[in-house]
């Protein structure tokens, strides 16, 4: 699983894996969360109906139900991909959903929230547990700044209300540290990625015990 803030290079990371992965013989299959134009969260943007959603949507548990129907959505293709292919990443998972909504609620890593979202996504969903989470760590003005230019080129990945929010970056960046610590699902190896992120030398670092 790829972590980190928006524009902190989860995307870049992914690729430059996959086609590592692919330079070594090894098969790769790629989930995105939150799945645009797929997830219930991205139809009701679509049909019009978030702005109706009112309460749900100021509501963190409420957003955060919907983040999870989007991965209960997606679990029978994982377990499927997981079958047939070397290695499964996912581009944010369910510590996404731990990490941004605790900082929304002002809480960190041994809150009620993850708590929850455990409860919620793990144990009442039966989501697959990640092996390994990969927290891409940059500091929060570089993480802004790229989403920033992304947007630029790319106004598919235009930001949204919590990307803008500094306050709430910050904070988050501060619960996926937290999550690292306590080792929180499943191991976490944090990578820097405030330069370019040299992708085999990481795999080579992952593969070998
Ligand atoms: N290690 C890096 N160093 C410098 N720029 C990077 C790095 N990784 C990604 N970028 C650039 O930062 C922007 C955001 O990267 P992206 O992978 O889309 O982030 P995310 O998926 O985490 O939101 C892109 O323009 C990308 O080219
Ligand atoms: C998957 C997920 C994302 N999010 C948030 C994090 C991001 O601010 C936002 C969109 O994520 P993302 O699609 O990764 O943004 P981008 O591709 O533009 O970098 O949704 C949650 O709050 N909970 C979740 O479970």
């Amino acid at each position: 699983m790829i972590e980190g803030l928006d524009g902190a290079g989860k995307r870049t990371l992914a690729n430059g894996l996959t086609e590592a992965l692919g330079a070594q013989g090894r098969t790769v299959a790629t989930h995105a969360f939150p799945r645009y134009g797929r997830s219930v969260h991205a139809d009701l943007v679509r049909d019009g109906l978030y702005g109706r959603l009112g309460d749900l949507s100021d509501s963190v548990y409420g957003m955060a139900v919907l983040y999870a129907l989007d991965r209960r959505g997606a679990a029978e293709e994982i377990r499927e991909d997981l079958e047939k292919h070397d290695v499964v990443l996912l581009d944010r998972y369910v510590a996404s959903s731990a990490a941004y909504s605790a900082a929304r609620l002002h809480q960190d890593e041994n809150g009620e929230f993850v708590r929850w979202v455990h409860e919620l996504e793990i144990e009442r969903f039966g989501l697959p547990v990640p092996d390994l989470h990969l927290l891409l760590r940059v500091p929060v003005e570089v993480a802004a700044e790229r989403a920033a230019k992304r947007e630029q080129h790319d106004e598919s990945r235009a930001r949204d209300i919590y990307e803008s929010d500094g306050g709430l970056q910050a904070r988050c960046g501060v619960v996926y540290d937290g999550l690292a610590k306590i080792g929180w699902l499943a191991p976490w190896q944090v990578v820097d990625g405030r330069s370019n992120v040299n992708f085999s030398s990481l795999l080579e670092s992952l593969f070998t015990p």
